[in-house]
């Protein structure tokens, strides 16, 4: 389905919570998988067929594409998917399934020489309406017990207000088998540093972090961008937002639905990737900002995504592996948005898991603002 197609689609069957109720819910489930990085494989030999069937197991469907030497990225009629070697991201809203393309993700990835996933991460914010969500994805318990049916030694948390507005994570990530290296290849603690050098994944290398702002409450003035009233392009409206100047070496794929929504992804020549999602309907107003790109300061970026959508509420997650520049982070946005600035933080928590570091902040509008 090309973008022509998805615009005739979604006149022919809008989704039923937009038609019956005028409700869509634009929080996300966030599925990323590693593999291993020595297996040569290559997730990008995948075919577009195949994935295209995968993703009926989701409920949505490829819009569009874009790739480089380093990441394919798909956009879908329900968010984003970006494939790398060895990572694999699914990114969808509304009231899709994905955890239920997992067993099929794991077969074709075997097909490409990957056995052992090394760390997966499942997470979303709570829903706006989790009572219109289909199972696996009624609750986070049904959720948890779907994975651990497939990942016995993940771990789940929940980092916010239980009662209120909250975050939850599912994580697994496979244990070094330093013991049976030596036994195998019997070198000595050097020869051995050497060889794991040689062994670092060559196409992003280390360091790894991921940034995700989500946003509600956002100012109508806005959201109205992101409607067919204003603009009749996704292109139109991804500069007349400033979309275009976040990150300005992204080489952008957007896409506007009609009669509103909009959704974009961008790839850079690092392979590094962003992507925005919006739902503007002022009831349920929701935008969800991510990307991997590598900075040493996410102080300004916050900011200027907060700028240009104005949220009347947002949190923040950064994950960040422990070479990462984006440790030092966490110090700035104690600084900068809780004292500074007409943002009260309402909520701020800190995670060491084995191999990544998490931040996650919560903000609303003081008083003043
Ligand atoms: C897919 S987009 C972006 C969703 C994203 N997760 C977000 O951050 O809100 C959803 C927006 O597009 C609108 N929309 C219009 N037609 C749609 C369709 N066929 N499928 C999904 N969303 C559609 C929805 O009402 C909503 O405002």
């Amino acid at each position: 389905m090309d973008k022509q197609q998805a615009q005739q689609l979604q006149i022919a069957a809008l989704p039923p919570e937009i038609e019956s109720e005028h409700f869509f819910e634009g929080v996300e489930k966030l599925l990323e998988v590693w593999f291993d990085e020595r297996a040569t494989g290559d997730l990008r030999n995948i075919t577009r067929n195949q994935w295209e069937n995968l993703l009926r197991h989701v409920k949505c469907e490829i819009i569009s594409f874009t790739q480089n030497e380093h990441i394919d990225a798909f956009l879908l009629s329900e968010s984003s998917m970006f494939v790398s070697r060895r990572r694999w991201i699914l990114k969808t809203c509304g009231t899709t399934t994905p955890l239920k393309c997992l067993e099929q993700l794991l077969k074709l990835a075997q097909v490409e020489g990957y056995t052992v996933i090394t760390d997966i991460f499942y997470s979303r914010k709570n829903f706006t309406r989790p009572e219109v969500q289909n199972s696996p994805h009624k609750g986070f318990y049904e959720e948890v017990t779907y994975l651990d049916s497939i990942f016995p030694e993940g771990r789940s948390y929940c980092l916010g207000s239980i009662n209120q507005e909250c975050w939850y994570l599912y994580t697994f990530s496979q244990p070094e088998k330093e013991g049976e290296e030596e036994e195998e290849d019997e070198v000595k603690p050097n020869q051995k540093l050497q060889q794991l050098q040689l062994q670092q994944p060559a196409d992003f290398g280390d360091p790894d972090q991921t940034i995700e702002i989500l946003m509600q409450q956002l100012d109508n003035d806005v959201m109205a961008l992101f409607t067919k009233d204003k603009f009749a392009t996704g292109q139109e409206v991804t500069q007349s937002s400033g979309i275009d100047l976040l990150l300005p070496q992204m080489h952008i794929d957007d896409f506007l639905f009609d009669p509103c929504g909009y959704s974009m992804n961008g790839i850079n020549d690092k392979g590094e990737y962003m992507t925005i999602h919006i739902t503007p309907e002022e009831k349920f107003s929701y935008v969800s900002f991510e990307s991997n790109v590598a900075l040493d300061n996410y102080t300004r970026l916050i900011s200027q995504v907060i700028k240009t959508f104005k949220p009347g509420k947002f949190i923040v997650t950064i994950f960040a592996n422990k070479s990462s520049l984006a440790y030092e982070t966490m110090k700035e946005l104690e600084i900068e948005y809780s004292t500074l600035s007409n943002w009260q933080r309402t909520d701020m928590q800190c995670c060491n898991f084995p191999s990544y570091n998490l931040l996650f902040a919560q903000y609303s509008r003081g008083k003043s603002s």
